[in-house]
């Protein structure tokens, strides 16, 4: 379970994150929305402190996460796996050596930079590609690779990490429609089979009512929204999008509507003016 007690996030004279109070149980699957500069991403950072908390405390089954320093912080961020909307793959190494570099914090720097990796790891990592269906790319340069493909890759990495929570920051935001799918089919197979909690920053509203479990909605750095997808009304999304609502509302992806989420409600919807 991670806990936030008043977290806030201050840039010089921008408060990106107001103090936020809120409870994530293991195994959710959590969409954060919100238009265009409303603190997502700085929130979602705090989690593994790359943006690093100016108040508040966050807490992970009890555990101060906001005291951690040195390897107990880089511990927790091995135990945070991260996917960007970049990808962050390295385009000329292989396939199979991005994802080991996943294996960084398990098998120390020097011997992952000079590819010492057993066959156990290596069985590790293909078989966290073939998950993504990847499996037959691993010996191909990771720049010969698609969009979406590279999106796997990163997911793969991020799973050799055997992680305790994913974070995907705008994970489809480079991607056309079908690998977009894809990519958020991967984050909640994932989510589904492993019980992995994976938190998402998502632009497209659709994309967040068909996967997520539980929907955060961002306005000014405000947590004004936290609920279900059947809980996020067209009225209440209007609200918390503004001006960029048509965008927000406007199809993700074209082909087949993913059925709901499954899961029992995760959450009572919150309003907060
Ligand atoms: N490193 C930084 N230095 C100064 N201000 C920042 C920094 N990072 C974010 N901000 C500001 O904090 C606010 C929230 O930004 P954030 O990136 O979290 O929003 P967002 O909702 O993720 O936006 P987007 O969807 O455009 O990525 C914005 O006003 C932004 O300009």
């Amino acid at each position: 379970m991670l806990e936030f007690k008043g977290l806030t996030k201050q840039f010089r004279d921008t408060i990106a994150v107001k103090p936020a109070t809120l409870t994530i149980p293991d195994g959710q699957m959590v969409g954060i929305i919100g238009r265009s500069g409303a603190g997502k991403s700085t929130l979602l950072r705090m989690i593994n402190r790359l943006n690093e908390p100016s108040g508040g405390q966050m807490l992970f089954h009890g555990r101060d996460i906001t005291a951690l320093k040195g390897r107990e912080l880089r511990q927790w961020r091995n135990e945070c796996a991260m996917v960007f909307q970049q990808f962050n793959l390295v385009g000329r190494l292989d396939v199979l050596t991005n994802v080991m570099s996943g294996r960084l914090f398990h098998h120390g720097f020097i011997s992952s930079m000079a590819g010492m990796f057993s066959a156990k790891e290596r069985a590790f990592a293909i078989r966290a590609l073939d998950r993504l269906g990847m499996a037959h790319v691993a010996l191909q340069q990771t720049d010969t690779l698609s969009g979406g493909q590279m999106q796997r890759v990163a997911i793969a990495r991020a799973l050799v990490q055997e992680p305790r929570i994913m974070l995907a920051d705008e994970p489809i935001a480079s991607l056309d429609p079908l690998n977009a799918k894809v990519v958020m089919d991967a984050l909640r197979a994932i989510n589904q089979e492993d019980g992995l909690t994976v938190v998402c920053n998502l632009h497209t509203l659709d994309t967040a009512r068909q996967y997520c479990d539980r929907i955060i909605g961002m306005q000014d750095g405000v947590i004004v929204f936290d609920g279900t997808a059947k809980q996020l009304t067209d009225k209440a999304a209007r609200e918390i999008y503004g001006a960029e609502a048509e965008e927000a509302f406007s199809e993700a992806m074209t082909s087949t509507t993913l059925r709901p989420s499954d899961k029992p409600e995760a959450a009572t919807p919150r309003v907060v003016n």
